[in-house]
């Protein structure tokens, strides 16, 4: 599908091809779709961007809420939406062994505890050690500055999904 055939969509199926480029988010992309038409998949994603930064501190909370833990219950349980189910394996999450699960599961709960949202990264771009350095990392960042932190990986996994659907060209 290029530009021109997703200017010409209804809201309804606007959100249908794009509901999920923000993971169970698709508030964004019917809130978006007032935009069209765009000059370019690049100016739908900048406008996914400006939507998610408009958001009030509460709204930005509430998106990075709507993210699977990585390795979390929903993917040992198969309800993991198909694309998340795409990088968390790529991810080697469904490859971890018993002891680094539950390292993991012990820094996400640490997290979630401290922030009250989910650790998000865009999974694609690293591998389970990496996510692991990462967790930790971030743990000790203030939260003000995590939420942002956690939003940019939200627009890296959007970037990455606009891709995968064939809409944004791979080197934008
Ligand atoms: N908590 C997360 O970071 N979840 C995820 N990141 C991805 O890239 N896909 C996910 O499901």
């Amino acid at each position: 599908m290029d530009i021109a055939q997703l200017n010409s969509l209804s809201y309804e199926d606007f959100v249908d091809v794009l509901g999920n480029v923000v993971e169970r988010c698709p508030l964004v992309a019917a809130a978006v779709w007032s935009g069209r038409p765009f000059a370019s998949v690049s100016e739908l994603e900048g406008r996914i961007h400006q939507f998610l930064d408009s958001l009030p501190e509460s709204g930005k909370d509430g998106v990075l809420r709507c993210h699977p833990d990585l390795a979390g219950r929903e993917l040992r349980s198969g309800t993991l939406t198909a694309e998340s189910q795409a990088e968390q394996r790529q991810a080697g999450m469904a490859a971890l062994a018993a002891d680094e699960l539950s390292r993991l599961a012990r820094l996400n709960a640490q997290y979630k505890r401290r922030f009250g949202f989910p650790f998000v990264v865009c999974a694609r771009l690293h591998d389970a050690a990496a996510v692991m350095r990462l967790l930790a990392a971030r743990l000790g960042a203030e939260r003000a500055a995590e939420r942002e932190r956690a939003l940019g990986e939200v627009k890296r996994i959007c970037g990455l999904r606009l891709i995968k659907s064939h809409l944004l060209p791979v080197c934008p």
